[in-house]
């Protein structure tokens, strides 16, 4: 089965390449329109971006995945949060979010002023281009999570509902 990706992020392709690619799926990457915010400010913003991805996928194959970043407050504190979304050609819908992940208190206001957080974590770690690489949860985790480990997370549960809604409707 072609399985399209709603991302050219090295990070998101291979997150979900490394989960269904050894058990014989294709993935590929494509740029598609996220339909929110380039930093989406809550869950519904985000899993709106992830939901829009996954549908744009469909015209390039049987099935769409869409992975989006955001963040999120509770109690005052802003949290980094990761939505996926899978889409089938035949009108299944599947959605999954990732860990969260509390984000130091002087991201916030530069974050607030609507800064990217890619650019924002950046400036903090003294790195580049950390939204395609470790990603800001690799940072703030001493890259003991990484932002690949968040995204095949969330690959493997969407996945796994998938997987076990084609079982449950055979029977
Ligand atoms: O090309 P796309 O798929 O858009 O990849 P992206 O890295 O921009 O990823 P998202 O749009 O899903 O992320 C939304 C925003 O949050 C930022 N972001 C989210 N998580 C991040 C992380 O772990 N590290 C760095 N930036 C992150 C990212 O830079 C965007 O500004
Ligand atoms: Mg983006």
């Amino acid at each position: 089965m072609k399985i399209i990706v709603g991302s050219t992020n090295q990070v998101k392709v291979t997150a979900v390449k490394e989960v269904l690619e050894p058990i014989g799926q294709e993935v590929m990457g494509t740029n598609v329109p996220s339909g929110v915010s380039n930093q989406p400010f809550s869950d519904a913003e985000t899993v709106a971006g992830a939901s829009n991805r996954a549908q744009a996928c469909l015209k390039f194959g049987e099935i769409g995945i869409g992975l989006e970043a955001g963040v999120e407050y509770l109690n005052e504190q802003l949290y980094l949060v990761n939505w996926g979304v899978l889409k089938t050609q035949d009108g299944q819908t599947f959605y999954a979010g990732g860990t969260r992940l509390p984000l130091p208190t002087e991201l916030i206001a530069p974050l607030e002023a609507g800064a990217e957080l890619g650019d924002v974590i950046d400036g903090y770690s003294k790195r580049q281009n950390v939204r395609s690489n470790e990603g800001a949860i690799g940072i703030l985790t001493a890259d003991f999570f990484n932002r690949k480990d968040n995204f095949s997370h969330i690959v493997r549960l969407l996945w796994g509902q998938y997987t076990y809604a084609q079982q449950c409707c055979r029977k």
